[in-house]
C-alpha cells in the first residue's frame, strides 16, 4: 500500500490553480454527444478515471465494460447499453458491486429492457440484451440517487414516446437532475419538470460543440486550504464557471461562514480569507452531498462546531463516508457523532491527537482530497493509497505542491 507524507507551507504561496474539468459534465456530455452522434469531440474533457472509463466504453468494440469505481458511468451507460442491440456485460469494482441499481434497472425493464443481475440481485455487475425500448410514465423513488433518474432522461428524447418521470419522496441531489435537463437544452431537447414529475417527449437530439466546465466540487479543497490558513492567504482559481450549472458551486456563498471571500477577476476566482469566520456551522446537503466532507474537515480544523444534515446518500457512495468521517477525524482528536441515517455532528469535543497519524482513504478521492488540508493545522502526517484522487482530480498532489506542500511519495 503507497502512501504520502504531507507537510503544509508556513505560509500558502499565492498561486494560480488550474482546476480539472467537471467529470459530471463530462460523463453527461459524453452520453448526449453519443446520443446525438456528434462528429465533435467534447471540449476540456475531464481527465479522470470516471470519465476515461465511461470514454472507453463507449468507442471500444468490446461487449464487457469495467467502469471501476465509478457511479455515473456505471448508471448512465446501463440505461445507454440497454437499447443498444447487444449483448452487454457491465462491472465495476468490489465497492461498485455494493452500490445499489435496482431502481434504475426496474425502470429500465418496464420499459422493456433486458437486465439480469450477474451476482447479487439489485446490484452490479449486470448482463444485458439491448433493444429498442418503450418509453412511458414511470414511478420511481428520487430519494436514493438522483444518478438513476438522470441516466433515464438522457435516453428518454431517443426512445419511443419518450418518458415522464413521476418521483416519489423527496428528491435528492436536485442540481444534478436540473444539470442534466441543461446539458440536455444544449442538443436541444426540451423538458417539463413540474413538482415531482419531469417529462421528455421523444424528439431528436441535435449534435452541437460542447466544452466541459472546471469543477466546482474540486474547488471547495482550496476553500477548504484557504480557511485554514492564516488571514490574508489567497490563492486563484482557473477554469470556473461564474454562472455554473453545478450544483456545488454554493461552496462560494458557504465558505463565506468560515471565513473565506471569494471575487471573479481577469485571473479567475480569487480567494482570500478575511478571519472572519462564525461561531457554528449548520448547513443540509441533501442537494451537494459531495462537499459534506469539504466541511466536516474544515469546521473541525477551525475549531467550528457543526451540525451538517441530509447526509442519507453519503453511505452508498464510494465508502460509508459517514463512518470513514468519523473514523479518520478520530485520528486527529476530533469526536464526531451520527444518528447512523443521515447527519454528521460535533459538538467541538477533542481528545489528543495521534501523533503522525495514517489516515485511510477507502478507495474514495474525496477522503484524501478533504484530509489533506489538515497539514495546515496538524503538521505532517501521512494519508494511504493517495492515487485515489484520480477518480475526479487527478492533478491534486501536484497542485498542493504549487500552492507551496509538501508531499512526499
Ligand atoms: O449525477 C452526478 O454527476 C452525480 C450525482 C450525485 O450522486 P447522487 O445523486 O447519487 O447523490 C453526486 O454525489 C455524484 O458525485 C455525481
Ligand atoms: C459520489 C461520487 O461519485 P459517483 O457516485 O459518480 O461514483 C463523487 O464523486 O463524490
Amino acid at each position: 500500500m503507497t502512501t504520502i507524507k504531507l507537510t503544509s507551507p508556513k505560509e500558502l504561496d499565492q498561486t494560480t490553480i488550474d482546476l480539472p474539468s467537471s467529470k459530471s459534465i463530462s460523463n453527461r456530455l459524453l452520453i448526449l454527444n453519443a446520443l446525438s452522434y456528434s462528429p465533435w469531440p467534447v471540449k476540456n474533457l475531464s481527465e479522470s478515471d470516471d470519465t476515461r472509463a465511461l470514454e472507453v466504453a463507449l468507442t471500444s468494440n468490446a461487449s464487457v465494460f469495467n467502469v471501476g469505481a465509478a457511479g455515473t458511468t456505471m448508471r448512465f451507460l446501463t440505461a445507454f447499453l440497454s437499447r443498444i442491440v447487444g449483448e452487454w456485460t457491465i462491472t465495476g469494482s468490489e465497492r461498485m458491486k455494493e452500490r445499489p441499481i435496482g431502481v434504475l434497472v426496474e425502470a429500465l425493464r418496464e420499459l422493456g429492457a433486458n437486465i439480469e443481475y450477474a451476482e447479487k440481485e439489485g446490484f452490479p455487475p449486470l448482463k444485458l440484451l439491448g433493444s429498442s425500448l418503450q418509453g412511458k410514465t414511470l414511478e420511481l423513488p428520487g430519494n436514493i440517487s438522483s444518478q438513476y433518474i438522470s441516466a433515464l432522461l438522457m435516453i428518454a428524447p431517443a426512445i419511443t414516446d419518450g418518458l415522464t418521470l413521476k418521483l416519489k419522496g423527496d428528491i435528492t441531489s436536485k442540481p444534478y437532475i436540473n444539470l442534466t435537463l441543461k446539458l440536455m437544452e444544449l442538443y436541444g431537447v426540451k423538458s417539463e419538470w413540474n413538482g415531482n414529475t419531469i417529462s421528455v417527449a421523444e424528439q431528436p437530439l441535435k449534435p452541437v460543440e460542447v466544452k466541459a466546465e472546471g469543477d466546482w466540487s474540486a474547488a471547495s479543497y482550496w476553500f477548504q486550504i484557504v480557511a485554514l490558513s492564516e488571514a490574508g492567504a489567497s490563492v486563484a482559481l482557473k477554469g470556473l464557471d461564474r454562472y455554473s450549472l453545478q450544483g456545488d458551486s454554493a461552496v462560494a456563498d458557504l465558505f463565506k461562514q468560515l471565513g473565506v471571500k471569494h471575487k471573479f477577476s481577469q485571473k479567475g476566482l480569487i480567494l482570500t480569507n478575511n478571519g472572519e469566520k462564525s461561531g457554528s456551522f449548520k448547513y443540509d446537503f441533501t442537494h451537494q452531498p459531495d462537499l459534506a466532507q469539504t466541511f466536516a474537515m474544515t469546521c473541525a480544523a477551525l475549531d467550528i462546531p457543526f451540525h451538517l444534515t441530509g447526509l442519507h446518500t453519503l453511505k452508498i457512495k464510494e465508502t460509508d463516508r459517514i463512518q470513514a468521517l468519523i473514523n479518520e477525524a478520530g485520528k486527529f482528536g476530533y469526536a464526531f457523532t451520527t444518528n447512523d441515517v443521515d447527519d454528521l455532528k460535533w459538538d467541538g469535543a477533542k481528545s489528543e491527537p495521534r501523533v503522525e497519524p495514517l489516515v485511510a482513504t477507502y478507495h474514495d478521492h474525496r477522503m484524501a482530497m478533504a484530509f489533506a488540508p489538515l497539514a495546515i493545522k496538524h503538521g505532517a502526517f501521512s494519508i494511504e493509497n493517495p492515487v485515489v484522487v484520480s477518480k475526479s482530480y487527478p492533478g491534486y498532489w501536484d497542485d498542493l505542491m504549487k500552492a507551496g506542500f509538501n508531499v512526499k511519495f
